[in-house]
């Protein structure tokens, strides 16, 4: 049996035997100054990020490698770096079946960036304080980047930390600022935060939450002006907009049978307190795309000539991003998620290959989003749905489940679905309200809020921060009896927070109530809401 760290140099056959494919660079070897430091190292930096560097040291356009930085999670630092030397098995499970296996040694440290661990913390902050480093890419979840609760207001943490000052601060955005304070006092050197997270304009929301943190430090007499200045000089630090795409399922035990049976002894899955899933090996599709904004201030690593990676302006990206994530690719996942999650579903490819939740995706992408989205040029929506819908879903080989898009939903709807919905409420030739099969997604989300499955039976939702907030306000109504379905909603559909509209001005609150009435009103009222719904409004797909 080979272990991932084996040296992979001087065990080349081992490697070899087990299918697995290993670099020619020594990492050991690549000693230069650190110039990409990653937050967050959970799957889809090892599937993606880690494979661009890898690519870049093997070409030599990378003298260093990545260096990881988890603020959220300190199992992620031991459990799939430090115990494993930081290497990262990726196993690409292609339609054919066949299991593409290939190691990476691009991470040259892992660290947990939290003042509970000087030695991590001191590290990062001698990093930050180096002028070769060049950027920083971001992938910690849509929440990880959040300063406000529903209603608006700082979340009291928050409002702590910016109390506090730069010396001692707890959350991730405002210990990111305190990286940024560092930079400015050792040299105001200039740099890119890039975040690489699934939501429209995400530099720009990590821009306001780093400049949140810094302007109420400055308020509070604890930075200087000149260092709120240095952040917002472009020719300083820039926050790249970015759009990523590559579907990276959680760890699977089916892929952690067959590296066993090839060979592969660190084939076992952990399931971190923290709620993070993770292995040695991390397995994701072969399709991927990353468009990011050409915006460093301090020179970039050669990206761009990684295949799949492609470097453009400002507006590019976000036409990319928004086909992506508010249109063709998202809503339709979201849209399976919280069905899959209704109507017993554990595998997002058998959930399509059920007639019914294929043409509900396909009314959310073809009918209602792609009319109202631009097309970015670099890639074309229409071809990015079918692709989508007929090879990337399907696929059964990718392991991927109802229940991991169901994460955090209430931080993705606004997105997800809002984006689109205020296209129809700009455009004087649409009306909100011509919308159907978007409107019944939120009504199922809302349904998927009380627990219980299409089966009467209950279930545990994924995590959410709001699931605390949110499902008492359902939790008493059951299914086949009548109850004042406007009382419990009014106060979620109002959310603007939370939809980016208050459905009721928009004219689709008593839309949404009328499906989720119909969805309550029996066992098996989810499906045939559906149904009914497709009969009545689906339009035909060429
Ligand atoms: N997995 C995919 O298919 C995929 C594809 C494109 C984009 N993304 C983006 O990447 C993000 C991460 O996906 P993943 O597959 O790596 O997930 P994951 O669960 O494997 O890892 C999540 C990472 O985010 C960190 N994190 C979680 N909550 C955080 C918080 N509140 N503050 C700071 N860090 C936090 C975790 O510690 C971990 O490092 C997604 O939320 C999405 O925005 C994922
Ligand atoms: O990663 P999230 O939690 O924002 O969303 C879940 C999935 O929709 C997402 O991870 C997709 O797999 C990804 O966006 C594909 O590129």
């Amino acid at each position: 049996m080979v272990k991932i760290t084996d040296d992979y140099l001087n065990n080349q056959q081992e490697f070899a035997d087990a299918g697995i494919k290993v670099p020619t660079y020594d990492i050991k070897q690549k000693t230069g100054a650190t110039k990409w430091v990653h937050f967050g190292g959970g799957n889809l930096f090892r599937a993606f990020h880690a494979a661009i560097a890898d690519r870049l040291l093997e070409s030599g356009d990378l003298d260093a490698g990545v260096v990881v930085a988890e603020t959220h999670d300190k199992d992620v630092v031991q459990d799939a770096y430090k115990k494993f030397n930081d290497k990262i098995l990726r196993v690409i499970t292609h339609e054919d079946g066949n299991f593409e296996k290939e190691l990476f040694a691009s991470v040259a440290d892992a660290l947990f960036f939290d003042q509970s661990n000087p030695d991590g913390w001191n590290k990062l902050f001698k990093i930050f304080e180096n002028p070769a480093l060049q950027l920083a890419t971001f992938s910690i979840t849509e929440k990880g980047y959040n300063l406000w609760d529903s209603k608006g207001n700082l979340l009291p943490a928050i409002e702590d930390d910016i109390k506090n000052g730069p010396e001692a601060p707890k959350n991730n955005m405002a210990s990111l600022t305190a990286l940024m304070f560092a930079r400015f006092k050792a040299g105001k050197y200039p740099m890119a935060l890039l975040s690489t997270d699934n939501f429209s304009q995400n530099g720009e929301k990590l821009e306001k939450s780093v400049l949140t943190i810094a302007e109420g430090w400055e308020e509070n007499g604890l930075v200087p002006e000149a260092f709120v200045d240095y952040l917002k000089d472009d020719h300083k630090v820039s926050f790249p907009l970015s759009m990523i795409d590559r579907i990276t399922p959680n760890p699977s035990e089916a892929v952690s049978e067959k590296l066993k049976a090839d060979g592969f002894e660190d084939y076992q899955i952990f399931h971190t307190p923290g709620h993070t899933n993770i292995a040695a090996f991390t397995n994701t599709e072969e399709v991927h795309y990353l468009v990011i904004e050409d915006d460093f201030p301090n020179g970039r690593p050669a990206l761009d000539k990684v295949a799949g990676v492609t470097l453009t302006d400002r507006d590019t990206v976000n036409d990319a991003d928004e086909m992506k994530v508010t249109t063709c690719l998202n809503p339709l996942h979201t849209a399976l998620a919280v069905n899959g999650s209704l109507l017993g579903f554990d595998s997002i490819a058998k959930e399509v290959s059920d007639p019914d939740m294929l043409n509900l995706i396909k009314q959310i992408g073809y009918v209602e989003g792609l009319p109202v989205v631009k097309d970015p040029k670099v890639i074309n929506p229409k071809t990015f749905i079918d692709q989508l819908v007929n090879k990337r879903l399907p696929n059964p080989y990718i392991p991927d489940m109802p229940q991991r898009i169901a994460a955090d939903t209430s931080q993705k709807l606004s997105i997800r679905y809002g984006v689109t919905i205020q296209h129809y409420i700009d455009d004087p030739k649409r009306d909100p309200k011509d919308l159907h099969f978007i409107p019944l997604v939120l009504a199922t989300w809302c349904r998927y809020l009380m627990a219980i499955d299409d089966q009467g039976k209950p279930f545990e939702p994924s995590r959410d921060p709001l699931l605390s907030e949110l499902q008492p306000k359902v939790q008493d109504i059951k299914l086949g009896e009548k109850t004042d379905v406007h009382a419990h909603l009014k106060d979620i559909l109002s959310n603007q927070k939370i939809f980016g509209h208050d459905l009721y001005e928009i004219g689709l609150g008593d839309v949404v109530e009328g499906y989720f009435t119909s969805q309550i009103s029996g066992v098996g009222a989810v499906r045939k809401t559906l149904e009914d719904t497709l009969s009545k409004y689906a339009k035909q797909i060429n």
